[in-house]
């Protein structure tokens, strides 16, 4: 029996964000390993015009909780949804809901927040901070509260080089910048904001990395561990690979190399991806929820979940993996053939940006004015420039983490532990992964079957053709206005065609001499 799963078995457990990427496979391998657990919390807020209770009916019948509910049939009766939204006081829980929290909860998981890029810092800081603040005093509160488990990300220091399993403190005390939000009107804090992230790319790591502060600083009597991922991919083995839900870190670039709208993107290919498998980052967040609440350590221990240090991959080699699994598997109607590469400069960039980003997508949309349709696909392009220009700062950088507490953490799991709580990144395959990821992208994000593939391959097939047919009378097109036009011209012109036929006679001859 894993001691890992016996430990879960009874427990209350309060997940925060349990409807987000991350939350939905925390609360997936709970129900699958741990069906004896009492009951699970999620704090749900209604969205998109759906309840509570039609998101989470929603939620519990995608494909990711199949297994769960084969070998935990009450799975319904296990989820306790709890209305809540972080943006207001109390996060918005109700008396008569706070009260059996405060009275029951043994665990929780914190992985509620905001994950864009652009939020403005006064959301990013409701949400990753003061909403943290408010979770922390709710916890002091609880009466058989063992462990509170709190999710940061690997990025929180990227300002950093190297980056130790250690909280960093910010310039800014979280407190005095939260009394001073409450007042600053918007375009102040819009002013302000640049200076206060210092050299972080966005608020999100900025207050990902105060929200550990604050986590430090009311920790009280807590008993508290910090789990810093970094680049979530879709799942390596469970409960089934490539499972992926979201347009966030790589899958929205992934995407877009997949249906031929990316075809260069400035990387530092020698750079190392830091990815790593959503369900091994839950295998570590589940293992380290058991240690800390079976030994508590003293302080409050940061893990980090990365693979860098341990099992890199670079950029380059996950890019192409990427391109070769579409064209054994493309996606269904594809804008252009997948075929993409790196840039290293900004002219270069720039360049390519113009004329295979650009370029294409206004001669498209001006064929879909002309066939009678409205034009959008200088819109969709727009989009995924501003996404890479987002994501830029990630992909043209390598940090260094370290993973001494993750390590330390392995060595006290047993044998079945290890194996049903997986969290040793060197066992990963990347080609493997990153093959299963991208067809997991087609599956489960794209809702594309694979029964498609032949046709999706006969549509790259004509694309290729039409793209011959484009470069075949843009030649003749240039013939006709330059080289027919120009005694220079035609000279350089006549020069090549006999430099190629001397070459070609010569090769001929040496290849037949060599018979
Ligand atoms: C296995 C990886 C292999 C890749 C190797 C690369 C090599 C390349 C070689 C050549 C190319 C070969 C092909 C390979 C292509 C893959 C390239 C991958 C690049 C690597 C990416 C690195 C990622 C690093 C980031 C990690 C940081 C730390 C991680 C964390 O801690 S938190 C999780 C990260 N958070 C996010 O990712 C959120 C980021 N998103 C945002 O902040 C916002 O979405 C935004 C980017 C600012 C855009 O905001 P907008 O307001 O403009 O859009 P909005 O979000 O409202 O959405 C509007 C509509 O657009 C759709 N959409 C949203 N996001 C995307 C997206 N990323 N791509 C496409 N479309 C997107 C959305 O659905 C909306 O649509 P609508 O509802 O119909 O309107
Ligand atoms: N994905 C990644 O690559 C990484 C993520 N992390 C961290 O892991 C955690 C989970 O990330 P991930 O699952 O990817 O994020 P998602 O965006 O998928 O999920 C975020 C969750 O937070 C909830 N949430 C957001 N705003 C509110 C609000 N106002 N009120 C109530 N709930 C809200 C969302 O609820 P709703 O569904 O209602 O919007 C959702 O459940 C985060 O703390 C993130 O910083 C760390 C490193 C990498």
């Amino acid at each position: 029996m894993s001691v890992i799963a016996a430990f879960y078995g009874g427990k209350s457990i309060l997940i925060t964000g349990a409807t987000g990427f991350m939350g939905k496979v925390l609360m997936e391998k709970l129900l699958r390993t741990s069906p004896d657990l009492k009951v699970i919390y999620i704090l749900v807020r209604p969205k998109a015009g759906q309840s509570l209770q039609q998101r989470v009916s929603q939620m519990m019948n995608c494909k990711l909780f199949e297994k769960a509910k084969e070998i935990c049939p009450n799975i319904f009766e296990k989820i306790r949804p709890i209305y809540s939204d972080l943006t207001k006081p109390d996060l918005g829980i109700s008396k008569e809901d706070l009260e059996e929290l405060l009275t029951h909860t043994n665990i929780i998981f914190h992985c509620a927040a905001t994950v864009r890029f652009d939020d403005p810092l006064r959301h990013a800081l409701q949400l990753n901070v003061i909403a943290t603040q408010q979770l922390l005093f709710m916890a002091s509160q609880m009466l058989k509260l063992e462990v509170f488990i709190h999710f940061s990300t690997a990025y929180s220091n990227c300002n950093l080089k190297h980056i130790d399993e250690v909280i960093y403190p910010c310039s800014v005390e979280p407190k005095k910048l939260i009394d001073s939000v409450e007042w600053l009107d918007d375009s102040i804090i819009e002013e302000i904001t640049p200076k206060l992230i210092e050299n972080r790319p966005n608020t999100y790591t900025y207050t990902k990395a105060l929200g550990e502060m604050v986590v430090y600083q009311e920790r009280g009597n807590l008993n508290i561990a910090i789990i810093r991922p970094s680049i979530v991919g879709a799942s390596w083995q469970e409960p089934f690979p490539g499972w992926v839900d979201n347009l966030n870190g790589p899958n929205g670039l992934i995407i877009a190399a997949g249906k031929g709208f990316l075809h260069s993107l400035k990387a530092t290919p020698k750079a190392v991806a830091d990815v790593v498998p959503v369900d091994l980052v839950i295998n570590l967040t589940l293992a380290v929820g058991w240690h800390t609440a079976v030994h508590r350590p003293k302080s409050i221990l940061i893990y980090h979940c990365t693979s860098g240090s341990l099992n890199p991959c670079l950029w380059t080699d996950l890019g192409f993996q990427v391109l070769a699994t579409f064209e054994k598997a493309p996606l269904e109607k594809a804008f252009r053939r997948p075929n993409a590469d790196f840039t290293t400069n900004n002219f270069s960039t720039y360049l390519w940006n113009t004329i295979s980003h650009m370029a294409p997508a206004v001669m498209y949309d001006f064929y879909l004015r002309l066939t009678g349709r409205k034009p959008r696909m200088a819109k969709l392009m727009n989009r995924m420039l501003k996404t890479i220009s987002m994501l830029d700062y990630f992909i043209n950088r390598s940090w260094e983490w370290s993973s001494r507490n993750t390590e330390m953490l392995m060595s006290q799991l047993s044998n079945e532990d290890q194996k049903l709580f997986d969290f040793d990144v060197r066992h990963l395959n990347w080609l493997e992964y990153t093959e299963n990821y991208c067809l997991g992208i087609k599956k489960y994000l794209l809702k594309e079957d694979m029964a498609g593939i032949p046709a999706a391959k006969r549509h790259l097939r004509m694309l290729r053709n039409i793209h011959y047919l484009f470069n075949t009378v843009l030649f003749l097109i240039i013939w006709r206005f330059f080289i027919a036009r120009s005694q220079m011209a035609r000279n350089v012109w006549y020069f090549v065609v006999s430099l190629c036929y001397k070459f070609l006679s010569y090769f001929r001859a040496s290849s037949t001499f060599r018979h």
